[in-house]
């Protein structure tokens, strides 16, 4: 049996998209009707992906000062509006600089996609924006419990591909 692998990934955006929500159906699969903006919270989850135990630590940051912490390695970024769409470019812009890479493993997350009447970004933008990245892209609903398992798996794979050990669709076209 491999041994587990540690990985960090941080939940970025703006205030109020959800990242608290998220985090917390993932980690405890609930749903937190209520709004306690985050100063900072860590949370730690084992998950298995492809027969590989991933011990995560999960850091679920303030969007009042997403800022601060763009310099962690691995990322997703969140957006529910026209002018968070905006942010998460800049965002996204400030990381690489931070890191000092050309890309990051990222899984940019278009959330509450229940509320299907204030939807404002085609899921084909969020997609365009993505693959401008070189970064997967999902939406979802922390209220309704969809995706959120499936999403930070996405970032454990995405980091995998980063480090060479999944082979990416145009690599396995390669070989055959
Ligand atoms: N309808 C709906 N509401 C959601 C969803 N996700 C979060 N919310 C609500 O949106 C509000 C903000 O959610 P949070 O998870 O606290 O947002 P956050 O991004 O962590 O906010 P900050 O701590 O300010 O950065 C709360 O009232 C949540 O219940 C969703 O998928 N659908």
């Amino acid at each position: 049996m491999p041994q587990p692998k540690y990985r960090k990934i941080a939940v970025i955006g703006y205030r109020s998209v959800g990242k608290s929500s998220l985090t917390i159906q993932f980690v405890e699969g609930q749903f937190v009707d209520s709004y306690d903006p985050t100063i900072e919270n860590t949370f730690n989850k084992m998950v298995s992906v492809n027969g590989q135990d991933f011990n995560l630590q999960l850091v679920d940051t303030a969007g009042q000062v997403c800022m601060l912490y763009i310099a962690l390695h691995y990322s997703f970024y969140l957006f529910t509006s026209v002018s968070l769409f905006e942010v998460v470019q800049v965002l996204h812009d400030k990381l690489l600089d931070m890191v000092g890479k050309i890309q990051v493993p990222t899984v940019l997350v278009g959330n509450k996609k229940d509320l299907h009447m204030e939807r404002v970004i085609k899921p084909e933008e969020g997609k365009k924006l993505a693959d401008s990245w070189g970064a997967a892209f999902m939406e979802s609903s922390a209220k309704e419990n969809e995706t959120a398992v499936e999403l930070f798996k996405r970032i454990i794979l995405e980091m995998e591909r980063a480090d060479g050990n999944v082979a990416s669709e145009d690599k396995k076209c390669a070989v055959m």
